[in-house]
């Protein structure tokens, strides 16, 4: 099930089965700190950000922080904005940040520490519609607001804002650039002009200003390739570093005239991913991704998707995937992150309810956890969709990984002190005359496993 209303912190821990190690996370809005926990919801060090406000954050492989947060004047109030990354080291010092806010650009979602120390950025940017019309746009689309778009509060907004990748190295010299407005056309490896999602999907922006909606970015050292993914066209695609050429792309063939469509976004042509976060290159050389299935053919339901590539620009076929069989129990409708383990299990992000677990190969939950933190303060039970407790994407970090390697991590204290052990409760104890139901009750007390 997915924990929607209810106990909060971990609420399932099956020592033997789980990778072990420890959990980051930082609240998404709202909270000003960042936690590594253990599994038993200890905190065993904190990061404090004197009042600031994250998206995510991140532990890099030297063991600092690095943290997407918003600052004053961004250009567009789009989901996922922030303008500004800063690396903290393990006593909570600044120790880098670079900021992408300034009329016509925001940093935005993802970001990725590349083996050298450079850092790769999404940014949004401003083209004007005219510019989008010269490209090929059809002039009469209802999706081109050429006298600005409106947000619900009256502001207006000027343009379109298709996505870029910066890398910038330590210095802040922006040393490699990608720009979504300079592919755009008709050939498959380019973003088709016409394409975009349903007039009247909401938010409007999504289906107007906010055309692709990348929002996670990795870095391949070995292969010297990008891999981005688009919320709003239902794709992944990796990039070229050395010829910035779109050389893989995948989950939605409609995009660039290949596949088949039937009206609406719950399109069931060949449409696989509906909305999705968070891709991954894997050890093994594949890709990973959570699809948050928003206006799914099937109806809406999450999955994590590992893909193995064919060689070919748009060959993938889906090797492992987790989803629910009751479409209620794992499901948000947007953000969310998937990490796959060493050992082959999951941790999973299920950004609306705060909802963190983690899943063995065969899907097995073993460990299970529902962020009690909101602004700071902690929750025992979440009775509604308050308190707001979401969490963009959390990270494993085994104790003798680079990020962890050499650290103290004792337990500091609980992360919410005054809460029951939500855990222990909801152990399931076999009953000594075997686990057979009691027959005289008529409605058995579900079980939490
Ligand atoms: O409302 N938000 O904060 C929000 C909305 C959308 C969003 O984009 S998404 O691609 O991460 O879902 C991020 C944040």
């Amino acid at each position: 099930y997915e924990a929607i209303c209810g106990p909060l912190g971990v609420l399932q821990y099956e020592k033997d089965k789980s990778y072990g190690g420890y959990v980051l996370y930082t609240n998404h809005l709202g909270g000003t700190k960042t936690y590594l926990i253990d599994l038993e919801g200890n905190v065993v060090h904190e990061w404090n950000h004197n009042g600031r406000q994250a998206f995510m954050a991140e532990l890099l492989p030297n063991g600092n922080l690095l943290r997407a947060e918003q600052g004053a004047d961004t250009p567009v109030t789009f989901g996922g904005w922030h303008g500004s990354l800063r690396e903290y080291d393990w006593d909570g010092n600044v120790v880098w940040e670079y900021t992408v806010r300034d009329k016509n650009r925001v940093a935005h979602h993802g970001f990725d520490r590349l083996p050298n120390g450079n850092t790769a950025i999404l940014v949004w940017e401003k083209m004007s519609w005219d510019d989008m019309i010269a490209k090929g746009r059809d002039p009469n689309d209802p999706t081109i607001y050429k006298n600005g778009f409106k947000y619900p509060d009256g502001r207006v907004l000027e343009g379109v804002w298709p996505d870029s990748i910066l890398e910038v190295d330590q210095k802040g010299n922006v040393v490699w650039e990608f720009h979504v407005k300079d592919n755009i056309g008709t050939a498959k490896d380019q973003w088709n002009p016409n394409y975009h999602l349903p007039y009247g999907y909401k938010p409007a922006y999504f289906a107007g200003p906010d055309w692709t909606h990348w929002n996670s970015v990795r870095y391949n050292p070995e292969t010297d390739q990008y891999l981005v993914n688009s919320r709003d066209w239902g794709e992944m695609y990796i990039v070229d570093r050395k010829t910035k050429k779109m050389v893989w792309r995948w989950g939605n063939p409609y995009a660039y005239g290949a596949g088949t469509k039937v009206q609406g976004y719950a399109r069931s042509g060949d449409q696989i991913l509906f909305g999705s976060h968070d891709c991954n290159w894997l050890p093994n050389g594949n890709v990973s991704i959570f699809d948050n299935g928003t206006m799914r053919p099937d109806g809406n339901h999450s999955a994590v998707y590992e893909i193995e590539r064919d060689g070919t620009f748009n060959g993938g076929k889906i090797v492992w995937t987790f989803k629910t069989d009751d479409s209620n129990s794992f499901y948000s409708d947007y953000q969310s992150a998937a990490q796959k383990l060493p050992n082959g299990n999951w941790q999973i992000t299920s950004t609306n309810n705060g909802h963190l677990f983690e899943v063995t190969p065969a899907g097995e939950v073993v460990w299970e956890f529902v962020n009690p933190m909101s602004g700071d303060v902690p929750y025992c039970v979440k009775k509604d969709e308050n308190p707001w407790t979401q969490i963009h994407r959390s990270f494993r970090y085994a104790a003798d990984s680079p990020q962890l390697k050499g650290r103290a991590l004792t337990p500091i204290r609980k992360l919410a002190p005054n809460c029951p052990d939500w855990k222990a409760l909801l152990d399931f104890k076999p009953s000594p005359n075997g686990n057979a139901a009691p027959t005289n009750v008529t409605n058995p007390t579900p079980v939490h496993k």
